[in-house]
């Protein structure tokens, strides 16, 4: 089965960024369209540059789309651009980045972070209810609360501070998870464990994923479906099996050639 649930949670149609002017212009994202499920679990997988990231900071919210649409459970996001709009779109849409300590704050302890991570919704939460979503956040990433509520930044391990971004991320329990490179800070082991806490999550309440990467192992070990840029463009969409199967893109054959080649140097 490709996705938990049948109904679309997020859908982009024909979206297109460019950056700059004239001879110079490069189409970082050109005419993608795609749909994601609730609860579904998808990567998108292609070389730096292939525009991945500018796709995840469209969908996102965090940059406006040259031409195209976004919709969210149905509706058009696209123009909305007043911050409690945007605020709410990202009580349901979270994202964690490849490198934890640029967004950290240095002066905020893990408590500090996590009550302001619940933005709109802490508000309407009395103090043991915002106690008892954050230490539900620490937990599900495998961190200890009563350890690492008091903790600031430079008192934690790298892959501390990256579990404590995702949890930053989960404390709304979103509905989609943008996750760009979650764990390439991040040793084996903790890489591992990071993925199986995501992969849980979309067990324990139906959130999407949708992983960012150029790593094609990380992607089809962990997702339902691949979503194949190359130079901004949709190359190829499916699911893993299929996919990895039979590739319909040159690209695509490329792209796990390559990926089987490293693997098998080790
Ligand atoms: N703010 C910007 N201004 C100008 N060009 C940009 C900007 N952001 C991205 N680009 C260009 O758009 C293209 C896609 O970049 P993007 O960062 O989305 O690729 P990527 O697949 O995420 O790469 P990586 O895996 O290295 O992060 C690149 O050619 C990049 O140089």
């Amino acid at each position: 089965m490709p996705h938990a649930d049948d109904s679309v949670l997020i859908e982009t149609q024909h979206l297109t960024r460019t950056f700059g002017q004239g001879a110079q212009q490069v189409r970082a994202v050109d005419d993608v369209s795609l749909r994601l499920h609730r609860g579904e679990i998808a990567s998108v997988v292609g070389e730096s540059g292939s525009g991945k990231s500018t796709l995840a900071r469209l969908m996102l919210r965090l940059l406006q789309p040259s031409a195209g649409r976004i919709l969210f459970e149905g509706a058009d996001v696209t123009r909305q651009s007043r911050l409690p709009e945007l605020r709410r779109y990202w009580q349901r849409v979270q994202a964690v980045f490849q490198d934890p300590s640029a967004s950290f704050n240095q002066f905020l302890t893990v408590r500090r972070l996590l009550e302001r991570g619940l933005g709109l919704e802490g508000s309407r939460l009395d103090s043991k209810e915002r106690d008892a979503r954050v230490r539900w956040a620490l937990e599900r990433v495998a961190l200890n609360p009563g350890e690492m509520l008091a903790k600031l930044s430079h008192e934690m391990s790298g892959g501390e501070r990256q579990r404590v971004m995702i949890a930053r991320a989960l404390v709304v329990r979103p509905l989609l998870l943008l996750a760009d490179e979650p764990t390439t800070m991040v040793d084996a082991s903790s890489r591992a464990s990071i993925l199986n806490v995501l992969l849980d999550l979309r067990d324990e309440f139906g959130m999407a994923i949708l992983f960012i990467t150029h790593d094609v192992s990380l992607a089809t070990y962990v997702s339902d479906t691949l979503f194949v840029m190359h130079d901004g463009r949709l190359v190829e969409s499916g699911g893993v099996e299929r996919i990895t199967a039979s590739p319909e893109h040159a690209y695509t054959r490329q792209l796990f050639a390559d990926a089987f080649t490293m693997s098998e140097r080790g």
